[in-house]
């Protein structure tokens, strides 16, 4: 669905150093699946999808969409695909039916198809109910289904939706991650960017974590995980202890890598139970002091840290 190859996006700036917002970014996006771009803000994951869905050129870079190439025929790209911003583009004068009859027209059905068209989406997203009513009058999370039921009005083979569940609280979240693999399930590729751990984790099969304009991994979550090890052992020590208790962790065997500081230190081990009693003991032996001490599963976070040394909870 995309194959893209060295995508890169350099934005001019008056009077000061050009911003380079996507930095070659290769992506392979398969039919059937959803695809997530995890990254903090700023990281280039809306100019990235900007510029697979047409709407602004590369600077370098080629890619195929949908089947075309989107520098030679994105009239043939923009015809197959959907695109939903993360404002979600519903026009508030009018009723949120009228919205997506007037995308299915502008797509090129005719009033009557257009208007089935837009029967079948509502009642698929629940909206049939509120379909009528000025548009200005819904919900968020409605608000959010309507701009996909628009974005999907002329059917297209592949979906983007830039962070679509932002500013929605949990439960319609939940809902909306259902909506999504309803379309994934019913053959519509989906391509989405999320700042949101949970959300990578839970919603996409496959994804790219970008940072900085450049993918710095790449794969399905569970592989992601697997990758920085099994399990996450955090210790906070006090600070003149941090440095003999980074070595230490790094000495023992069962430690895979040590990241974090005095603040949190991370010990990264394949099998966390059977570790935390050993280290206890080593650290006791090693005379330091061990302010807490947690044990987790590996999460998208710690891949994360790895390949930037930062958190996406304090990068986002
Ligand atoms: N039109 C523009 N002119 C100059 N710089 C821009 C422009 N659009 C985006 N940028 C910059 O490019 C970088 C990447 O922005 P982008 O919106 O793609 O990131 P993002 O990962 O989608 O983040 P967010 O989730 O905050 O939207 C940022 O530094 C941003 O300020």
């Amino acid at each position: 669905m995309v194959e893209a190859t060295g995508l890169e996006k350099t934005y001019p700036v008056r009077r000061g150093e050009p911003v380079h917002a996507v930095r070659g970014v290769d992506l392979d996006v398969r039919a059937g699946e959803v695809f997530g771009l995890l990254g903090p803000n700023g990281a280039g994951k809306t100019t990235t999808v900007r510029m697979l869905a047409t709407l602004t050129a590369p600077t370098a870079g080629s890619a195929r969409v949908a089947g075309h190439d989107l520098l030679r025929e994105p009239r043939r790209v923009r015809e197959r695909i959907g695109y939903v911003s993360q404002a979600g583009g519903v026009d508030e004068t009018v009723s949120g039916r009228e919205n997506v009859v007037l995308a299915a027209r502008l797509h090129g059905l005719s009033a009557r198809e257009a208007a089935r068209r837009a029967a079948e989406l509502l009642e698929v997203f629940a909206l049939t109910d509120v379909a009528d009513r000025p548009a200005r009058t819904l919900s968020g999370g409605q608000r959010r289904r309507f701009a996909l039921a628009i974005g999907l009005a002329h059917r297209p083979e592949l979906i983007f939706l830039d962070e679509p569940t932002t500013g929605l609280d949990p439960r319609n979240r939940a809902a909306f991650w259902q909506e999504i693999r309803g379309l994934r399930d019913g053959g519509t590729a989906v391509l989405l960017t999320t700042h949101y751990l949970d959300e990578a984790d839970a919603l996409a099969d496959r994804l790219a974590i970008v940072d900085h304009g450049r993918v710095v991994a790449a794969g399905t979550p569970g592989e992601l995980k697997r990758r920085v090890s099994g399990d996450v052992i955090t210790l906070r020590v006090p600070a003149a202890d941090a440095e003999p208790a980074s070595r230490l962790l790094a000495a023992q065997p069962y430690v895979r890598e040590v990241g974090g500081d005095g603040g949190g230190l991370r010990a990264y081990v394949g099998d966390g139970d059977s570790a935390l009693p050993a280290l206890l003991r080593a650290i006791e032996e090693g005379g330091l002091r061990v302010e807490a001490i947690s044990l987790r599963r590996a999460t998208l976070d710690d891949v994360f840290l790895r390949q930037t040394g930062r958190s996406l909870r304090d990068a986002a």
